[in-house]
């Protein structure tokens, strides 16, 4: 799946690029990548906040269709069950969790990494499930993962320490064969799983001939100040790659039309994707421009919480412990469903 995301990505841009021709590189822009977000982000992220973090921000949330993927509620805290008596969209609350992939063997290498399909190390395995740990006791309905190993590891072995113990189950949606080859036949156990969706478009940005590079020797060899641009810009794309307005315009697009409506319908979501496909939608969810951009950086293996509540994200943090009091008092359906769960198990 990933080698064919790249060559997808690779195809529709220049191919017959190389490293020593950068400004010729540096003005290439895919138009097959550039997807139906284009006015949104340049109308959207240009408004924005002062700070990268710890701010409220108020977006608009389209009402488009769910798509059609079948998803499993928690019984524990189903929307219905803490909505009684109110259906309304704009009453649902959900919590949305982000989280980067534990480090891979070749962020151990100090490589670039893009679209090449690395699984975790040793201590990226250790990140995930520290991961897992912290968000622990916040519901999860559903989960996204890129197409790439390295994100799906991270969310399958934080869901190990998950104290729900559901089940997840990477849906197998690519053919109708796939699809019907791996259905499940009994209602209580679909209700002890969570659906696991992989997207490409959730990819790592596709860094072009800077893949498989040393980024301490691509910076001795090209500046410190060029590679920088390369990896933080917003919109200079590093040689034959995807800036991250490029790779906002498929992720982006991707969180708008399959995972907001999910949240809107009260479904909890947690995304395991990486560095770059998530500071695009972070720069999404708060409002950041495309100067903000640049200085936020994300850890390997450190989770984020948002509330999603009528209509708005907001953004809670990293949650540190599961017995750690602040993120999960939060709201009252977080503080319900652990409550539930301390009953529970
Ligand atoms: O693809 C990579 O090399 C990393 O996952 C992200 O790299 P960056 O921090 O250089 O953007």
């Amino acid at each position: 799946m990933a080698a064919e995301v790249c060559h997808h990505a690779i195809g529709s841009l220049q191919s017959h690029s190389h490293l020593g021709n950068l400004n010729h590189h540096q003005n290439i822009r895919s138009g097959v990548l550039r997807l139906a977000t284009k006015d949104f982000i340049s109308n959207g992220l240009s408004k924005g906040i002062s700070s990268c973090f710890g701010q409220r921000n108020c977006i608009v949330i389209r009402s488009s269709a769910s798509h059609s993927q079948t998803s499993v509620v928690d019984p524990v805290l189903s929307p219905s069950k803490s909505n009684t008596g109110d259906t309304s969209k704009k009453s649902n609350e959900a919590a949305l969790i982000l989280i980067r992939h534990g480090e891979s063997l070749w962020n151990e290498k100090n490589l670039f990494t893009g679209c090449v399909d690395v699984p975790l190390s040793k201590k990226g395995i250790d990140e995930a499930i520290e991961a897992g740990k912290r968000i622990s006791s916040i519901p999860v309905d559903l989960i996204f993962t890129s197409a790439l190993i390295r994100a799906q590891m991270t969310a399958m072995l934080a869901m190990t320490q998950h104290r729900r113990r559901k089940v997840p189950i990477v849906m197998h949606n690519e053919s109708e064969q796939a699809k019907a080859w791996s259905q499940v036949f009994s209602e209580d156990t679909k209700k002890q799983s969570i659906p696991v969706i992989a997207a490409w478009q959730l990819n790592e940005r596709m860094y072009g001939e800077l893949q498989g590079l040393n980024k301490q020797e691509t910076a001795d060899r090209y500046g410190k100040e060029q590679v920088h641009e390369w990896r933080r810009s917003y919109d200079i794309p590093p040689p034959n790659g995807e800036s991250l307005e490029m790779c906002a315009e498929r992720a982006v697009a991707y969180f708008r039309d399959q995972i907001e409506p999910q949240l809107l319908s009260g479904k909890n979501v947690m995304i395991a994707a990486h560095g770059n496909s998530l500071r695009s939608i972070i720069m999404y969810l708060d409002k950041l421009t495309s100067q903000e951009v640049i200085s936020l950086e994300l850890s390997t293996g450190i989770p984020m919480l948002y509330i999603f509540k009528e209509g708005r994200f907001i953004r809670r943090g990293s949650p540190i412990k599961p017995t750690e009091a602040g993120v999960y008092a939060y709201t009252k359906r977080l503080a319900l469903y652990r409550q539930k769960l301390d009953e529970m198990f």
